[in-house]
Parts: C-alpha cells; structure tokens; sequence
C-alpha cells in the first residue's frame, strides 16, 4: 500500500520512526504541510456515524497534525484526544481554530487542552496506556500511512498495547491505483491492511472510490476494524 497519494511529503523510509521525527518538525516549520486537509474529510462526515457510539464516547485521533477533523468530532459530541509530534502544528491547530488551550507537561508529552480537546504533543511510540486513558474508537486517517512501510507493523502493536479494549478503528487510506485495474475489478481490502490487522480485528471494507489527482488515479478506501470479540 502506497502512501504517496495522501502525503507525497513523506520523509524516505527509515527503519526506526525516531529517525524520521526531525523530518516532520522540519516539515510544520517549513510549512510543508500540503497534506493538510482545508476542510473535513468528506469519508469522515459521510460515514462516521455507522460507528454507532455512545454519546460522549472519548475518540483518539493518532498523528492528528492540525486536522480540522478534530473539530467535526467535537461537534459530534466527542471527547477527544489526539496526538501530534510537531508543536508548530498542535500551535497552529488552536491558533487557526481560534481556541485558547491551557498547556501542561505530563509525563513525556505537553497536553494541550480546550473544553473536551486534548492534545499530547510529544511522539506516539512514547505513549502509554496511562497517558492516553479509555478510548471507545480510533480515527485514523494518514496516520498509519504517514509513517514509512517497514514501520507500520510498529504502530499497530503499539496501538494494540496502549489501548487493549479499544474496539473500533475507523481507518482511511489513500493509494496508487494500480495499473492493472479495471473499472470492472471489484474493490478489495489491501493485502497490507489485512496483514496488519486480521489476526486483532475483523476488517470490512466500507467504501472505496477511484478519484484523478494530478493525472494519478487514486483509490480512497475506508475501513472499519472491529476486534474480535475478547
Ligand atoms: C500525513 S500527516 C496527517 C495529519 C492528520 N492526520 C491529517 O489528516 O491531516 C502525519 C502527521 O503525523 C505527525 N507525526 C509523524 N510521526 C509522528 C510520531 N512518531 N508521533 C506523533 N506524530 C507524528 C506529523 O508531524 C504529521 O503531522
């Protein structure tokens, strides 16, 4: 699975994530951001509410950059809590959203806080179960797909560790078309996305649709994990 189509400025592959941190930093300082979306995502809006969540229910938002998707799920009457590397962007997010945060260290993270907003500014391998606290679902959209390849199967064990009841994961993901398709072939789940998570979750594929970008087709594909029952 290709993550170029949702953020072609990804930095290069690396075997360790910390290695890439510097890259990211540079990236919001720079203001290379241009994989930041200018308004909600429209797979977001469409299809969230098929998650079927309680009122209220606490969502974590992994590598939220400054995401006005954070926004919608507050409006929807989450709680939610996001992280992000890069404190320009966790800046820029309030800034840009006209919120005022308060700011607190907790353990290798600053919480930066608004009404029922967190978000822990700091490196997502850092945090643990006790930082992060109970969560009912995962909004992923380029957060798997914004780290290098061989570093995926990372964050899922790490996601798994810090949230062990966390049942749903509503993941989007963005990849080259390939070349070999059809508008015949019928769309299927990736094989990356089934490696990654078949043995945890049952996988079902909601939605795919084909979009042309830059004379690219692309394919948006969203996902809803569901764990196996414990
Ligand atoms: C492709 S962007 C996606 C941001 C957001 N999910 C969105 O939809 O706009 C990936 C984000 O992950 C952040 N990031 C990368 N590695 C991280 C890490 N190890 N811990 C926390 N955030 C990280 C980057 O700074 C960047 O803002």
């Amino acid at each position: 699975m290709s993550n170029r189509a949702q953020q072609p400025a990804t930095p290069s592959s690396s075997a360790a994530t910390a290695r890439d941190n510097p890259l990211w930093l540079q990236f919001w300082r720079d203001q290379r951001d241009d994989f930041h979306q200018a308004a909600v995502n429209p797979l977001l809006r469409r299809f969230w509410n098929g998650q079927d969540l309680a009122e209220g229910s606490r969502v974590f938002v992994p590598l939220c950059g400054k995401s006005l998707d954070l926004i919608w799920l507050l409006e929807q009457g989450h709680e939610v809590i996001g992280i992000e590397l890069s404190p320009v962007a966790v800046a820029a997010f309030f800034r840009e959203n006209s919120l005022k945060p308060s700011r607190r260290k907790i353990g290798k993270f600053v919480a930066w806080r608004h009404d029922r907003l967190t978000i822990l500014c700091g490196d997502y391998f850092s945090l643990t179960a006790t930082d992060l606290g109970t969560v009912a679902a995962v909004y992923d959209r380029a957060a798997l797909t914004a780290l290098p390849e061989e570093v995926r199967k990372l964050y899922v064990a790490h996601l798994e560790r810090i949230l062990p009841d966390t049942d749903k994961i509503f993941l989007l993901t963005a990849e080259e078309a390939e070349t070999t398709e059809t508008v015949a072939t019928p769309p299927e789940i990736a094989a990356e996305v089934r490696h990654l998570y078949a043995e945890h979750f049952d996988i079902e594929l909601t939605h795919a649709e084909t979009l042309t970008e830059a004379g690219e087709f692309v394919d948006y594909k969203l996902y809803r994990l569901n764990a196996h029952p414990h």
